[in-house]
């Protein structure tokens, strides 16, 4: 007779930071070092408009208000919440089927979402990111150069409240200098897979050994 154990399922890490602060940078530049299609980033649906150079389904799906509230109704969100007066969402489908195919997920969400996601799935990791202080966090916002003055100072009044949920999150990272910080959160996704090999391992050694020892 041949055992088989079911494959491990991938893992959710929900990296949140008040805007600017470089978490959509971290999670891009950690695909690009593990481009081997074993994790993926999820692909929001907003109601905000596109900043230039943002392509639909690539960045976001961008959705108008009705087609939003619709899909609230209908319960296709995994998590969501209104953020800078726009609404924003993760569609609960695609986050199931592409953990169930063993793909690692990074959500670059906010707090109210991020609360969301915890409560849904307890297992999922959860980053936060910090700027080096308020200071470097407007000037980082400006040298993105993609949004209005309104915009970015809106932004920043928000950033003191984003940044007061800290303390929920699994891991802080202060994201000053890049590559010791990518550095560092590739450390924490790496081990979290290490962490999980290993006990889909032991489970699988165990119920050979039970089988062994039966009858
Ligand atoms: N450690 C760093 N040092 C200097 N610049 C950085 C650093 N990290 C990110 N940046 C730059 O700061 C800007 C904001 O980064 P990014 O867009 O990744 O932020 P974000 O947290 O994803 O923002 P949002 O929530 O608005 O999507 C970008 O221009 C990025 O290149
Ligand atoms: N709760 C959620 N928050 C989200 C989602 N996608 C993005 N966001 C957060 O919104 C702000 C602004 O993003 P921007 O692209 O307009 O700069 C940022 O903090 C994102 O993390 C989501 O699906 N759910």
């Amino acid at each position: 007779m041949t055992t088989t154990s079911a494959a491990a399922d991938g893992n959710l890490f929900i990296v949140a930071a008040p805007s600017g602060a470089g978490k959509s940078s971290l999670i891009r530049a950690l695909l690009e070092r593990h481009n081997d299609g074993s994790m993926q980033v999820s692909v929001s649906c907003t109601t905000r408009a596109p900043r230039p150079g943002e392509i639909d389904g690539e960045h976001y799906h961008f959705l108008d208000v009705a087609t939003f509230q619709r899909k609230i109704e209908a319960n296709e969100f995994y998590e969501w919440a209104k953020v800078f007066d726009n609404y924003y969402g993760t569609s609960r489908k695609v986050i199931e089927d592409t953990l169930k195919r063993g793909i690692d997920v990074f959500l670059d969400i906010d707090w109210q979402g991020a609360r969301q996601v915890r409560e849904a799935y307890p297992q999922a990791q959860s980053i936060f990111i910090m700027p080096p202080s308020l200071a470097v966090l407007e000037q980082r916002l400006r040298s993105r150069g993609q949004d209005s003055d309104d915009v970015i100072r809106g932004r920043m009044a928000k950033a003191q409240a984003e940044m007061s949920h800290y303390h929920e999150f699994d891991y802080l990272l202060v994201n000053d200098d890049f590559n010791e910080t990518l550095t560092n959160f590739e450390h924490i996704v790496l081990a979290r897979r290490h962490r999980m090999a290993l006990q889909q391992s032991r489970h699988a050694t165990k119920l050979k050994d039970l089988l062994a020892n039966d009858g």
